[in-house]
């Protein structure tokens, strides 16, 4: 489980998250929604200790969360120029109990090319296959459905209800449904911090939720 106590970042003196207090238990998955500045990324990237909170901690299993237990897919990917595919898969290869050439049967990367080479999906598809060799016990996914299309969005979901037992996930999404087919909890981020939890009973009550905060936005 990771537990959140009393978190708070702020840019220069602009306050993003305050006070923030959660718990993110084990076996789930756990989506963050919110709209375009809410924080989302925010909180991904102080959980993965890019950015010092200015105050609060975060545990993992009782003691401090750090890099060793994470695997974090970020937004913009960064990958060594001219190597291939496979070359960039080779660095995780060692930790793996995974075969990812099942799972490349679907993506069909073509992993002996450049990686320059590729499209913005099939960065992606690389990225998660990096990230599930890595098999950290904490998965944060920023939009990790973005950009794919939909035979490999419906294999990440898979990918993620086949290994969720173990892990904890957290993952950011635009798109409800993937939120809604994927997660057990939906927190709504707003006001710089978590605005509501939702359970997967609930997920109606969140879409209404943030149809009025879409529809209150652009004054309809
Ligand atoms: N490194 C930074 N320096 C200064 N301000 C930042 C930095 N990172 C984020 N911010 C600001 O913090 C706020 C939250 O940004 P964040 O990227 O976390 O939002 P988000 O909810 O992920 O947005 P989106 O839905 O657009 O991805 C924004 O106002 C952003 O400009």
């Amino acid at each position: 489980m990771i537990s959140i106590h009393n978190l708070s970042v702020s840019f220069n003196q602009q306050v993003v998250l305050k006070n923030v207090d959660a718990c993110f238990e084990t076996g789930k998955v756990h989506g963050i929604v919110g709209l375009n500045g809410t924080g989302k990324t925010t909180l991904l990237n102080t959980l993965f200790g890019f950015i010092k909170p200015s105050t609060g901690e975060v545990l993992y299993q009782g003691t401090g969360l750090n890099k060793m237990h994470i695997s974090y897919l970020e937004t913009d990917i960064f990958f060594y120029s001219n190597i291939t595919g496979q070359e960039y898969l080779r660095l995780f290869r060692n930790s793996s109990p995974h075969d990812y050439e099942i799972w490349n049967s679907v993506f069909k990367l073509p992993l002996g090319n450049l990686i320059e080479g590729y499209s913005t999906g099939m960065k992606k598809k690389l990225a998660l296959l990096g990230i599930l060799l890595q098999d950290k016990p904490v998965l944060l996914l920023d939009e990790p459905f973005n950009g794919l299309d939909l035979e490999s969005i419906w294999l990440v979901k898979r990918i993620i209800s086949d290994i969720k037992l173990s892990k904890t996930i957290l993952l950011t999404s635009h798109i409800f449904e993937t939120l809604s087919s994927t997660c057990d909890y939906i927190y709504r981020l707003g006001n710089n911090s978590i605005a509501q939890t939702y359970s997967k009973e609930e997920f109606g009550q969140l879409q209404e939720h943030l149809y009025k905060e879409l529809n209150g936005k652009a004054g309809f």
